[in-house]
């Protein structure tokens, strides 16, 4: 069944807002994504899952200027110190710790350069454009919608907990230490959605406002798929990869592992 924004029919209170949201991410998170199962069961060679956490690093780089982007509209002071938890998780509260940190670490893991990574050239051009709509998205909607958008979080940790065990079980390039970015998330994700969920059922206050979360949440779907449609296109295709981006160092006619 395809769910249109027509479907949502019954919001008239918070609990159809909680099943409509549910209803949502069973269909759209990105955990369905082709992507998505290849990587979990083993079908990527090394240099296709580095492509996969190179991108991904634009994401997670950008998560935090995202939450900084929200707080900056904040009035209210108890939703900003809520909120300043997410930039403290992805930035630490010092050099070293914190998920951006981590999310190097697998990068670097991989056998990706540092400096490469962080230098976001080869980034792929569909990666930028999602996930600055995103950033953008939150800057610029309602704080109802900006808080929304992050409800993708509600269904994370199953997809990292596959994709914990489907990558340890499958790849011996990857170990648990350079898949420790995930360990914190199993944490902080329901923390993060918990909050965000409660917030959306209490400000909602109609059914037009519940349709605007169903909206945003539906548009996160969409960043996320978008960033993974991009990654099917360029490293699974054959002839993909648009110029500039980066290339899998391919040895004797095989990705080198
Ligand atoms: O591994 C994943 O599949 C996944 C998904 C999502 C998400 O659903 O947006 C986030 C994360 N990880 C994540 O690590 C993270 O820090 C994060 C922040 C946000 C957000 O929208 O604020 N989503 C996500």
């Amino acid at each position: 069944m395809t769910l249109t924004i027509n479907d949502f029919a019954d919001l008239r209170s918070a609990e159809a807002l909680e099943a409509a949201l549910r209803a949502i991410g069973a269909e759209r998170y990105h955990s369905n994504h082709p992507f998505h199962h290849l990587l979990h069961s083993g079908q990527l060679d090394k240099g296709q899952v580095q492509a996969w956490a190179l991108n991904r690093w634009y994401y997670q780089s950008r998560i935090p200027m995202k939450d900084a982007a929200f707080m900056s509209r904040v009035v209210d002071p108890d939703l900003r110190r809520e909120w300043s938890q997410r930039v403290v998780d992805h930035d630490g509260t010092r050099e070293g710790v914190g998920g951006v940190t981590k999310w190097l670490r697998l990068c670097t893991g991989l056998g990706l350069d540092e400096a490469y990574v962080r230098s976001e050239q080869g980034i792929l051009p569909a990666t930028k454009f999602a996930v600055e709509a995103y950033v953008h998205y939150v800057r610029e909607r309602s704080l109802l919608q900006a808080v929304a958008s992050s409800l993708t979080e509600l269904f994370s940790p199953t997809i990292i907990k596959d994709r914990v065990a489907g990558m340890l079980k499958h790849y011996d390039f990857v170990d648990e230490a350079t898949l420790g970015y995930f360990q914190a998330r199993i944490t902080q994700a329901p923390r993060d959605s918990d909050f965000a969920l409660a917030f959306v059922k209490q400000h909602a206050r109609n059914e037009e406002e519940r349709q605007q979360v169903c909206e945003a949440l539906l548009f996160k779907c969409d960043v996320l798929w978008a960033q993974l449609d991009a990654l099917h296109h360029a490293y699974v295709l054959e002839g993909g990869i648009p110029p500039g981006a980066f290339e899998p160092v391919r040895e004797q006619g095989r990705v080198a592992a």
